[in-house]
């Protein structure tokens, strides 16, 4: 689904260098890694929203360049950040996935102003958003952050089922709830590496 070959990025230093990695079809992937090692660098470059600085990512088999026109609504990333935008929860969610807003538990708030919502609502429409509009390819940049333990598991749980039909890519801070995932790399001194 997802080939990096050699890929390297830097702004002024290099963040990471001779990525070699490839993500499949369907499953769910963690990325784990400290502070500023490069995993939401490396997830914006495979959703095509970054710019590689060296080697070539191929999606779907299209070199990232000519993926960026022609793959653009298959692979979609959420920010790290709560990110919601003016109008309603509903307004937000531009793919209108009765599914999601179910198993997130959006429902009762689909009339609320977006912009009025806790950190937390707001963090899970924005997973929400890129989730309803079923991608090929899901990468989330530290989806849980923000959300209660029942709302993780949640959250968990809806992506583990998506990832057996797509590629979920995700970040965390916390090891311990990336165990479920089929694969996890870690990012660390500029290089990616497969721990299992
Ligand atoms: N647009 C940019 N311009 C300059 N430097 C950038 C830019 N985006 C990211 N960086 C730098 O790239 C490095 C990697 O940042 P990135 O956000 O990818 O790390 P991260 O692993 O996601 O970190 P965190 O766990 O803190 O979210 C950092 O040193 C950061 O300052």
């Amino acid at each position: 689904m997802i080939r990096a070959v050699d890929l390297g990025k830097r702004y002024g230093d290099y963040v990471f260098r001779h990525v070699n990695v490839e993500l499949p079809e369907r499953g769910l992937v963690a990325l784990v890694g400290p502070n500023g090692s490069g995993k939401t660098t490396l997830l914006k470059i495979f959703a095509m929203l970054t710019e590689p600085t060296e080697g070539e990512v191929y999606i779907m088999g299209t070199p990232w360049r000519e993926a960026r026109a022609r793959h653009r609504g298959d692979v979609l990333y959420s920010h790290q950040e709560p990110l919601v935008y003016s109008g309603t929860v509903e307004d937000n969610l531009v793919c209108n996935d009765g599914d999601v807003v179910d198993a997130l538990g959006l429902r009762p708030l689909l009339r609320h102003k977006a912009k009025s919502l806790s950190g937390g609502y707001k963090k899970l429409v924005t997973v929400a958003r890129v989730l309803a509009c079923r991608p090929k390819a899901a990468l989330l940049d530290e989806p849980t952050a923000y959300l209660d333990p029942e709302k993780r598991r949640r959250l968990l749980d809806y992506v583990a089922q998506y990832a057996k039909k797509a590629l979920v890519v995700w970040t965390t801070h916390y090891p311990p709830e990336a165990e479920n995932s089929d694969a996890l790399y870690e990012m660390r001194d500029g290089a990616l590496r497969r721990v299992r």
